[in-house]
């Protein structure tokens, strides 16, 4: 099977008229504090701009439920990406409020953030890095993903250049690139293609 791709932090309608051309698994809206940070109504203009067959996932950092229940029923997005402290009890108080499949984001310190279990449909071990959520460029210690027992997204500093050797190491469902696929913080067409090039060429 082929490994998933998201490309992760689409800002502009350009952004999704790429994506329909080279075909990722989906699309990523960043609704938290940072660079890629877009609004609700940016992100009407983007879903509405990209095809059906992409689903849009919504990235929160430590959300109140409620602004992401708003966010759900406005239909900019498909799937919730829950990319800071969130508890269980979070997850499971904002499953109870959408049917939508929740990704939880870990970032990933040493082995026991990946024995860690999570109330969500699937998770996502990204590079820990002090004060910042995500979106860090970096790549972490992908042994420790040995550690994994479920299927699990893989982000954190990927780019054409490592993507082959991450795939081939730690055999994830599905990758997660931002950082890895923008020259001068705007998404670039040759690095997603070059990206999804090499995805195609992957078989797990
Ligand atoms: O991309 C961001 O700016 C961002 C901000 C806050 C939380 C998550 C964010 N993005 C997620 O970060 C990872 C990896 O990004 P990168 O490839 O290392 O730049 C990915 O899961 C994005 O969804």
């Amino acid at each position: 099977m082929m490994v998933k791709v998201k490309i992760c932090g689409l800002k502009r309608v350009a952004d999704a008229e790429m994506l329909n051309e080279l075909r990722p698994d989906f699309a990523g809206f960043i609704f938290a504090p940072s660079k890629r940070q877009i609004s609700l109504e940016q992100a009407l203009q983007i879903r509405a701009a990209l095809i059906d067959a992409i689903p849009a996932v919504g990235v929160f950092v430590n959300e109140p439920i409620e602004n992401i229940v708003a966010i759900v029923e406005s239909r900019a997005i498909q799937i919730v990406q829950l990319h800071g402290d969130e508890d269980n009890t979070y997850i499971e108080e904002l499953g109870k409020r959408i049917t939508l499949p929740i990704i939880k984001a870990v970032a990933v310190k040493d082995a026991a953030d990946v024995k860690k279990e999570y109330a969500a449909d699937i998770l996502l071990y990204d590079t820990y890095q002090s004060g910042m959520a995500g979106g860090t460029g970096k790549t972490f210690n992908w042994d420790l993903l040995k550690e994994a027992t479920h299927p699990f997204f893989l982000a954190g500093g990927l780019h054409a250049g490592n993507l082959e050797a991450a795939i081939q190491k730690v055999q994830p469902y599905a990758v997660d690139i931002s950082s890895g696929v923008e020259t001068d913080g705007v998404k670039d067409f040759e690095k997603i293609r070059a990206v999804m090039e090499i995805i195609g060429r992957s078989i797990k």
